[in-house]
């Protein structure tokens, strides 16, 4: 939250290097990119997710007496290097991609340029929040495409990896696309919707289902979704809630919206013969919707087996993204400024050539193709190149740069998706809402081909390096070798 100290929530490495900066280094300004190496998920694209929160913790750094008081308390660090601390501030400038906005593997998201001890602190924290966020907004994503327009409500907060997982998974469910959450303090904070049915608890705690029912409808006739599983859900769940919604019909306060959740048994069988049970009572537009371990795979399976249910509750799967729970993105050092203020670029080798950064003081350009708006590719090339659009653009791919695309002039656009945040310590950069950013999130998913947003086995979408950017690599790479 945007008052909140994070000051030491950093790896301990963070700080032992920072005052081995402090005593050994000029502290120069340098260049670090967070990027992650694979789509979480086996999804074809991510989305971008946490930029408000780095916002709110860079603006917040600053140690205070206690935590410079903690650290001397720690034995390791010197009076010197304490008092740098006490007057601590963040000075340099960060760029990164807008929430929402649909990433790809290798580029960079956040992109800090900061004299070394300022830049090196912030690591732990801004993996932290954009992993979390971006993992958990890509997930959601994926529900919702397997729903087909039907909405999502995350009803996970009771099983997410604690407060903050439920809290920060919540505003990253809804910039994925969920349509309201059951997190009220997330409702609250975030400007969001907040939903909900009733537990099997309600059911139990009145004499009989119907009375249940009842009473709740009573309640609540504007949002009546009554659970309908706790004894017998044809027998006796169904039958009671049109029971209920018969009378409410008779009293007329029937609402807009109502009807049932099903959470236990085969949801598909269930699901049509509810529906069949509704309809003929009169009640179409009664909603059915569905509960129960839910995820991306089974509503698209429920989907396929003709499921009637327009309304999904998901929990757990979602909110810790279960079959993926580590969006992996890192923080490498990618340049080193000089005396003369230029970028030296600097590169990690790895034996695994994936695994290789890529150097400099870079940016990312979107290409979308001009008569579809569809993605072809995103371009890595360094901060100052620029592009013509009415000249060809050649394409290759960097790991086999024989494969080649060349768009001819005034077929393609392109966008810069990288945007400064900071500049010089201070913030230019003001947040939209959530449900903005989710709106925004909506319109970049149609960016994208259905061959992309496929749940399984994905096209995968190009990410190049410019003609420079890849000369400097393989110059770089060269040099070490000899
Ligand atoms: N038609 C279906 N096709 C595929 N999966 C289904 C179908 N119906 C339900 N499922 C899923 O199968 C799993 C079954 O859950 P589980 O074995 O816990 O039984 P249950 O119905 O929840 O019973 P109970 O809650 O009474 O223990 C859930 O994840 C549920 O979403
Ligand atoms: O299955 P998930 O995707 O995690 O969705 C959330 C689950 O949480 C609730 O169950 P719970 O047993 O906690 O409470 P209940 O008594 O209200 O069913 C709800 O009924 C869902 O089944
Ligand atoms: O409102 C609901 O139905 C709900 C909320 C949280 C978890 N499960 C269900």
């Amino acid at each position: 939250m945007s008052t909140q100290n994070l000051t030491l929530l950093t790896d301990l490495y963070e700080l032992t290097m920072m005052q081995g900066y402090f005593e050994t280094q000029e502290n120069e300004t340098v260049v670090f990119d967070v990027f992650f190496r694979e789509n979480p998920n086996k999804s074809g694209y991510s989305i971008m997710a946490g930029v408000e929160q780095v916002i709110d913790y860079i603006k917040n750094l600053h140690f205070s007496y206690e935590d410079v008081d903690y650290l001397r308390g720690l034995g390791i660090f010197s009076e010197d290097f304490l008092h740098y601390l006490s007057g601590f501030h963040f000075s340099g400038s960060i760029y990164a991609i807008p929430e929402g906005t649909v990433i790809f593997p290798k580029e960079p998201l956040v992109k800090v340029i900061a004299p070394i001890m300022e830049a090196q602190l912030v690591e732990t924290a801004i993996l932290n929040i954009i992993n979390h966020q971006s993992l958990i907004a890509t997930k959601t994503s994926r529900v919702v495409f397997a729903a087909q327009g039907d909405g999502i409500m995350e009803f996970g907060l009771r099983r997410a990896q604690g407060p903050d997982a439920g809290l920060y998974g919540a505003r990253a469910a809804m910039i994925g696309g969920c349509v309201g959450t059951s997190n009220v303090l997330a409702g609250k904070l975030f400007d969001v919707p907040v939903m909900g049915t009733h537990a099997h608890s309600w059911i139990m705690s009145f004499k009989d289902e119907y009375t249940a029912f009842k009473e709740y409808a009573k309640l609540y006739p504007d949002a009546c979704t009554l659970l309908v599983d706790t004894y017998d859900t044809l027998k006796s769940g169904v039958p009671n809630a049109i029971r209920v919604f018969r009378e409410m019909r008779e009293e007329g306060i029937i609402s807009k919206h109502y009807g049932i959740r099903l959470d236990s048994g085969d949801l598909a069988y269930l699901s049509k013969q509810a529906r069949r049970m509704l309809d003929e009572a009169g009640f179409t537009d009664a909603v059915i919707a569905a509960s129960n371990d839910l995820d991306e795979m089974l509503i698209h399976d429920l989907k396929m087996q003709g499921a009637a249910i327009t309304s999904w509750g998901v929990g757990t799967n979602l909110i810790t993204s279960k079959d993926c729970p580590s969006f992996g993105g890192v923080y490498k050092l990618a340049a080193i400024q000089n005396a003369e203020g230029e970028f030296i670029p600097k590169i990690k080798i790895s034996e695994n050539t994936e695994k290789i950064t890529n150097p400099g003081n870079k940016t990312i350009y979107r290409v979308y193709d001009k008569e579809t708006g569809k993605i072809r590719a995103d371009l890595i090339c360094f901060a100052d190149e620029t592009y013509d659009t009415s000249k060809e653009l050649l394409l290759f791919d960097p790991n086999a740069t024989w494969k080649k695309t060349r768009l001819a002039g005034g077929t393609y656009t392109i966008r810069e998706i990288l945007k400064p945040i900071f500049i010089h310590g201070e913030c230019i950069y003001t947040s939209p809402s959530v449900m903005e950013i989710a709106e925004y999130c909506r319109h970049e998913k149609e960016t994208l081909w259905d061959e992309t947003k496929r749940l399984f086995y994905p096209h995968r979408v190009y990410v190049d390096l410019s003609q420079k950017l890849y000369d400097t690599k393989a110059a770089l790479l060269d040099d070490l070798s000899r």
